[in-house]
């Protein structure tokens, strides 16, 4: 070859082509530019990279080469290759429109004549990232225009777990869903791009977020089929829970160890939704399986009740120096009297191998969401107002206004609170749900939250947040 030339020819060398094509004969020398001839062997599988003009000089460049696709495999095209030719036909006055097409026809064997972006080493791609998360959004490419390359897109739903395989961009990572048999990445929104939005969306809607712990009767203490509970002061011992726009959560794997707990599960939902309803089914359904809290109180016990049965019969002072020592979870006070969760009734369920249901207000989960408790957050919603003044037309919920009457029927008022309540929980604790169960049909949503509770026993690895499967020991000094 003449000095000053290095036309070099490269031919894919990885297992996805059945058979390697001969090389092209007509290779015509570059006077410049060291160029690349690429034959790759494709077959109903796209390329998997994507191209874009570049600005300064006009020419057609790669711009992304997804991650587990067929140029990824070969590691022969690059990002910033500049792309002369493919199959013969000059690319140097065509749009990357016209030249999409022209790629996705082409079977069999492909050549690409390339200038190779400078200092990059023929590799193979890199060993994959294991970043799992779940979504905590749906997406769907087809939906947004602000996508790079529509067709390179990955649409999911909230929930699903995503192995991000590249973060290089700051705006556009690459994620294959899990348990997905393609395995070659798809573009999504970055954490960072997913954030931008989220707050531009809230300054155009002006939409604030109220605080948690809106209207909603005094749940505490309601077992079984025993109900008798109506407004109250309903305290949580800590505030917090601050906004967050939902986005990604970092997630791993996890399988119980049978040492271990069975995972908490906390039912969350506006007043009026269904949260007592459903745990009272689940626990009739099974309640070898199931357990629920026995709550502390300080009125008079009855004759028929049995002290650590119903409640923890306890004295005023003793629940106020308990209230002090952080021991419960949740506690209120209705017509002078008080009524609590604690945090030691909750071990005990545990420590007899149920599976604890508590339903809490949504700035209780924080305080509960711990590696010691791994809790699934179940988040229960009404659905649209139609269904909702359908399914609840025979159903009563418990009167907060009128004290002569201990039940009364759904107004529309409590369906419009019901709905803009879970719309403020979601967008404020949505990031902590890792359930959603939506409440039309009792006997729908009941079959489905068992059977997804199932699950949780059953399907193995359970993807919980990262950072509750470090194995960093707390308070592990000991004397010697
Ligand atoms: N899907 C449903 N269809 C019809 N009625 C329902 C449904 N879900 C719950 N209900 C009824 O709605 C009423 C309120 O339900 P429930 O007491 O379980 O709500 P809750 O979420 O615990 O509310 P609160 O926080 O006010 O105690 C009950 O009479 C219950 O039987």
């Amino acid at each position: 070859q003449p000095s000053g030339r290095s036309n070099q020819i490269f031919v894919a060398q990885k297992g996805y082509d059945p058979e390697l094509p001969p090389l092209p004969d007509n290779i015509e020398e570059e006077d410049e530019d060291s160029v690349k001839i690429i034959s790759l062997f494709k077959s109903q599988e796209p390329l998997g990279a994507t191209i874009k003009r570049d600005e300064s000089t006009g020419a057609i460049v790669v711009a992304r080469i997804m991650r587990g696709g067929a140029a990824d495999r070969s590691g022969l095209i690059h990002e910033g290759d500049e792309l002369r030719e493919v199959n013969g036909v000059q690319m140097e006055d065509k749009t990357p429109e016209e030249i999409i097409p022209i790629m996705a026809q082409s079977q069999g064997e492909v050549t690409f004549k390339v200038i190779p972006v400078p200092g990059i080493k023929e590799e193979l791609s890199a060993n994959e990232t294991m970043l799992f998360v779940r979504s905590l959004f749906d997406y769907n490419p087809e939906e947004d225009p602000a996508i790079p390359c529509r067709q390179a897109g990955l649409g999911f739903k909230r929930g699903d777990i995503l192995q991000i395989v590249n973060q290089e961009d700051d705006t556009w990572w690459q994620a294959c869903r899990h348990g997905d048999s393609n395995s070659r990445a798809g573009l999504i929104p970055s954490r960072q791009l997913q954030e931008r939005w989220a707050s531009i969306d809230r300054c155009v809607t002006g939409i604030s977020f109220p605080a948690a712990g809106l209207r909603r009767s005094f749940r505490l203490g309601r077992r079984g089929g025993r109900s008798g509970n109506v407004e109250s002061k309903r305290k949580s011992q800590e505030m917090g829970g601050a906004t967050q726009t939902p986005t990604y959560l970092e997630v791993a794997p996890y399988c119980r160890d049978h040492k271990e707990g069975r995972r908490l599960v906390l039912l969350v939902g506006p007043s009026g939704v269904g949260l007592s309803e459903l745990k009272r089914r689940l626990l009739l359904s099974d309640p070898d399986h199931y357990g629920v809290t026995v709550p502390h109180t300080t009125r008079e016990k009855r004759k028929q009740e049995k002290d650590g049965v119903e409640y923890h019969f306890v004295s005023r002072q003793t629940f106020e120096m308990d209230i002090v020592n952080h021991k419960f979870l949740e506690y209120g006070e209705h017509r002078g009297n008080y009524y609590g969760t604690s945090l030691e009734s909750v071990h005990k369920v545990i420590g007899e191998d149920k599976v604890c249901l508590l339903d809490v207000q949504p700035n209780t989960v924080q305080r509960l969401h711990t590696t010691e408790f791994k809790p699934c957050v179940v988040f229960v919603k009404p659905p649209l107002i139609q269904e909702l003044r359908f399914s609840r037309r025979k159903a009563t919920l418990i009167s907060t206004q009128d004290m002569t009457k201990l039940t009364k029927t759904f107004s529309e008022e409590d369906f419009e609170d019901m709905i803009s309540s879970a719309e403020a929980m979601d967008s404020q604790y949505g990031h902590l749900f890792e359930m959603v169960v939506v409440n039309g049909d009792f006997a729908m949503a009941f079959n489905k939250l068992r059977a997804e509770l199932e699950k949780l026993e059953t399907e193995a690895p359970q993807w919980i947040p990262v950072e509750w499967t470090s194995h960093t020991k707390q308070n592990t000094e000991s004397v010697c």
